[in-house]
């Protein structure tokens, strides 16, 4: 088997096409990632590519398969591929993890880093089934199809409803102490239910709580994120307490419905980021109103004016003012794109709630990211 230095020109031209081949859950040429074993190709131009996986049960073996046969294939000159797979020892492993850490020390959460160019998004509601992770998932999508790069932590440890809602019902892989998310619709997401067995509850406490997201921030190899949501369980507890020391500079994105009762909720819920020094964005109301089958009038189901209501009480509170985003109708089609894993935004885009949503997302998508947006744990700051 030839090496880097006794290289033919062919088997140089096949190490050319495989750098362009990139790892299907990292993202980055398998060249960068020391996944090329060996390459030699005989003189009838028969091709054997050795390659190695992170893990021994990887998912994604047969796509790297793929990948590599089709690129390799494309070479002039290459008449047959035969592509042999092979397992990391843990010494590489870990060596592929500290590459992908860029040489950083461990347990480092590269979106508290000052200078991080990662806008980070905690939905927040006062109660729960107000839509959360339903506006998550999509807000998600949305901004993932605008080519954004995208990520959600189901941080709703007791509900956690996230990775059903996307799709993305893949294990997370892991490479040493490094957990590599799975991603559906464009959306890496890492939730507290990839780690459980079946359904099962989780009947955690506070500091452990606290370290699970630690570790899905600190340990998941997201990549480069454009922004990050971060979907927090109902009501103002310790999570939300979590995410402000954990990630100073997340903003805060509130949910509630119409209805008053659940704005007093809410309300409560964001002055939560009055004592944490955290930016609210501004409020999003879901289920406002739901037209008539009959009729197609809009009728008002849980009330009117939650949304504003509490934008209004948060805009006293804070001193700066905070936005209604949107308001969501209530949608049939919302609903059946979150139990079947395709958020309506992308299967339904101009449906009511679909484009609600989207215009959300686009408001979020203009934002600037700049120093104004770090916190520096002073003052409460609001801007939108
Ligand atoms: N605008 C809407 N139209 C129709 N159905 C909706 C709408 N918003 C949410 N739902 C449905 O309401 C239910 C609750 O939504 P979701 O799980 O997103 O709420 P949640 O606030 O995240 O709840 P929890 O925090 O308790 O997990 C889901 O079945 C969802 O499909």
């Amino acid at each position: 088997m030839a090496t880097d230095t006794e290289a033919t020109p062919i088997e140089e031209s096949v190490r050319a096409a495989l750098a362009k081949v990139q790892d299907p859950e990292i993202n980055r040429p398998i060249t960068e990632l020391g996944m090329v074993k060996s390459v030699a190709v005989d003189a009838a131009g028969a091709a054997h590519v050795a390659v190695w996986l992170t893990v021994s049960g990887c998912p994604m073996r047969e796509t790297i398969t793929n990948r590599v046969r089709d690129a390799v294939s494309a070479v002039p000159g290459i008449s047959s591929v035969e592509v042999e797979l092979d397992v990391m020892s843990a010494e590489q492993r870990q060596e592929l993890a500290s590459t992908l850490r860029g040489g950083q020390a461990e347990k480092e959460i590269p979106f508290a880093k000052p200078g991080s160019l990662t806008r980070v998004y905690a939905v927040a509601s006062g109660k729960g089934g107000v839509g959360k992770s339903s506006v998550t998932v999509n807000l998600a999508a949305a901004l993932a199809d605008q080519g954004l790069k995208v990520a959600v932590v189901d941080a709703d440890i007791y509900g956690h409803s996230v990775p059903r809602m996307l799709g993305a019902e893949g294990r997370p892989t892991q490479v040493e102490n490094m957990i590599m998310p799975p991603s559906a619709n464009g959306v890496k997401v890492i939730s507290i239910g990839m780690f459980t067995p079946g359904n099962a509850p989780v009947v955690w406490r506070g500091p452990m709580l606290h370290r699970a997201l630690q570790q899905f921030l600190a340990d998941v190899y997201w990549g480069d994120l454009d922004i990050l949501l971060l979907d927090l369980p109902p009501g103002t507890g310790d999570i939300a307490i979590s995410v402000a020391q954990l990630i100073p500079n997340a903003e805060i994105l509130l949910v509630t419905t119409p209805q008053q009762a659940a704005a007093e909720v809410a309300e409560r819920a964001g002055t939560i980021a009055l004592q944490t020094h955290q930016t609210i964005v501004g409020v999003i109301e879901n289920m406002s109103g739901m037209p008539c089958p009959h009729c197609g009038e809009m009728v008002d189901v849980f009330g009117t004016g939650g949304g504003q209501t509490v934008a209004d009480a948060l805009t006293r509170a804070t001193g700066a003012k905070i936005p209604v985003l949107g308001n969501i109708p209530i949608d049939v089609r919302l609903r059946q794109g979150g139990d079947e894993g395709k958020p309506v935004v992308l299967s339904d885009p101009d449906s009511p709630a679909g484009s609600a949503l989207r215009a959300i997302a686009n408001k979020l998508a203009s934002r600037q990211r700049g120093l104004s947006g770090l916190s520096l744990g002073l003052t409460p700051k609001n801007k939108f």
